[in-house]
């Protein structure tokens, strides 16, 4: 493991207590000094080049989201409060459900993720296939996952930065069949 710039294993990772069924492949912004400094590990040179031009989107998308949030918020968008955005950080997760143990009674296991809000600003999610679940008002609506759509999610900093937008209670629920997503 370099700095989270690596593969996490099946149960590795936890929420609230509860191993998360999935396995992840994290890819950061990279930096040469400081504490998250450290290089991304790619396949190969076109893989990197893949993931590296899907993450200019991202950021390219992210940008133009949060200048319509500016503006919901009736907030001037003038070039100096865009430039809050342009030295931005991010984490890149390939995830991977394998199907959840139909047998399975062990209570070490939670959901494919457990229920969480996200830290950051935005999160950008693709999957192909359902299984994320979103709270609202106390219940847990799925979302449906439409080709060539993404699913948006608004974190702990943007809405401790805007003070009025809450960040969006998720998780993923156990799975008959893999799942893969991106976020
Ligand atoms: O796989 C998904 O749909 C969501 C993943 C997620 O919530 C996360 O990585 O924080
Ligand atoms: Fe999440």
């Amino acid at each position: 493991m370099q700095n989270w710039r690596d593969w996490t294993g099946l149960g590795s990772e936890q929420t609230r207590g509860k191993k998360d069924w999935h396995e992840c492949i994290d890819y950061q912004k990279e930096f040469e000094t400081g504490i998250l400094s450290g290089k991304n590990q790619y396949l190969d040179d076109e893989f990197e080049k893949t993931v590296n031009a899907y993450i200019e989107q991202l950021e390219n998308l992210s940008r133009l989201i949060m200048s319509c949030i500016l503006l919901s918020l009736d907030l001037t968008i003038d070039s100096n409060m865009m430039n809050n955005f342009e030295d931005n950080f991010y984490i890149f997760c390939q995830l991977f459900y394998p199907e959840f143990p139909a047998e399975s009674d062990d209570e070490s296991i939670g959901l494919g993720v457990g229920e969480h809000t996200d830290y950051g600003f935005l999160t950008m999610i693709t999957a192909d296939r359902g299984g994320l679940e979103i709270e609202v008002d106390g219940d847990w609506k799925e979302i449906k996952m439409i080709d060539d759509y993404l699913v948006c999610n608004i974190g702990d900093m943007l809405a401790h930065w805007s003070g009025t937008l809450k960040a969006t209670p998720h998780r993923v629920r156990r799975l008959k069949g893999a799942r893969h997503s991106v976020a």
